[in-house]
């Protein structure tokens, strides 16, 4: 019987064009440091730290100076391609290096956080979804809906069947490809992987995850970021 191996082999793409304008920083944010490594090679070596990870392609801007200082820049592992002006365009990038491969995680260089249990979990769903999925963590405080252009309250929303969008997310690369492709041509606001599928009419699978895979957005969110990190490697290294 020609059965699946449970641990395939995957790759992933980890878009670090950005500039990171809300972030301020001197440098775009993947290469602010935490301990002695940037958050890009935090990143990247979580995902790696999973033995199915076999390649990890990096989208960098055409005038990055700082991606081949890095020891990530030699390692055998990792490939570099030109990103593009959007996050999606990025990622597309990335995708159009890939050959023949089925699934293709996609993780943000900026969320250094991400636990091992997570990320197993959402290589699992390649065992029951044909269309991928998400890492999502489920909203927990009460939310407000502004009235447009004012700072006033119109209605409390519903969180019931609100999350909030992580990174990994895991889906058949000829699809993502596809509807990344189809949704870019179209004019779509993508602003992460499953909405370019949404927007093409699939429904991506919920996993949820752990709310401390922080994206590294603001100057505020460096230091629980780091904070996070040390938790995760302690537990690690017990
Ligand atoms: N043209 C772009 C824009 C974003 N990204 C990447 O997508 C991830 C998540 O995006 P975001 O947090 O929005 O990063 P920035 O666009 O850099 O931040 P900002 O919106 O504050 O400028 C980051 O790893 C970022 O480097 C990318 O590869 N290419
Ligand atoms: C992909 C993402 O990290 C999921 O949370 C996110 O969508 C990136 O963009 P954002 O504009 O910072 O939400």
């Amino acid at each position: 019987m020609n059965q699946r191996p449970i641990l395939a082999d995957v790759i992933a793409v980890v878009p670090a064009a950005g500039v990171g304008s809300r972030m301020q920083a001197a440098c775009p944010k993947q290469y602010l440091t935490i301990g002695q490594f940037t958050l890009l090679e935090h990143s990247v070596a979580r995902l790696l730290a999973h033995p199915a990870v076999k390649q990890v392609i990096v989208p960098v801007s055409n005038d990055d100076g700082w991606f081949d200082s890095l020891p990530l820049a030699q390692d055998s592992r990792i490939v570099r391609v030109t990103g593009g002006d959007t996050r999606a365009e990025s990622v597309l990038a990335g995708l159009n290096a890939i050959q023949h491969h089925e699934w293709v995680l996609v993780h943000d260089a900026a969320r250094p956080c991400l636990h091992p249990d997570d990320l197993a979990r959402l290589l699992a769903i390649r065992e029951y979804s044909k269309v991928g999925g998400i890492l999502a963590a489920p909203v927990r405080d009460t939310m407000k809906r502004g009235e447009p252009g004012k700072n006033a309250i119109a209605h409390t929303v519903d969180r019931e069947d609100l999350w909030h969008a992580l990174t990994p997310q895991f889906f058949p690369q000829q699809l993502l490809t596809a509807c990344l492709t189809r949704a870019l041509h179209e004019g779509a606001t993508i602003t992460d992987e499953a909405s370019a599928l949404e927007y093409c009419g699939y429904h991506p699978e919920l996993v949820s995850g752990r709310s401390d895979n922080i994206k590294v957005t603001r100057p505020e969110d460096l230091a629980l970021a780091a904070f996070y990190l040390t938790q995760i490697q302690l537990q690690e290294s017990a």
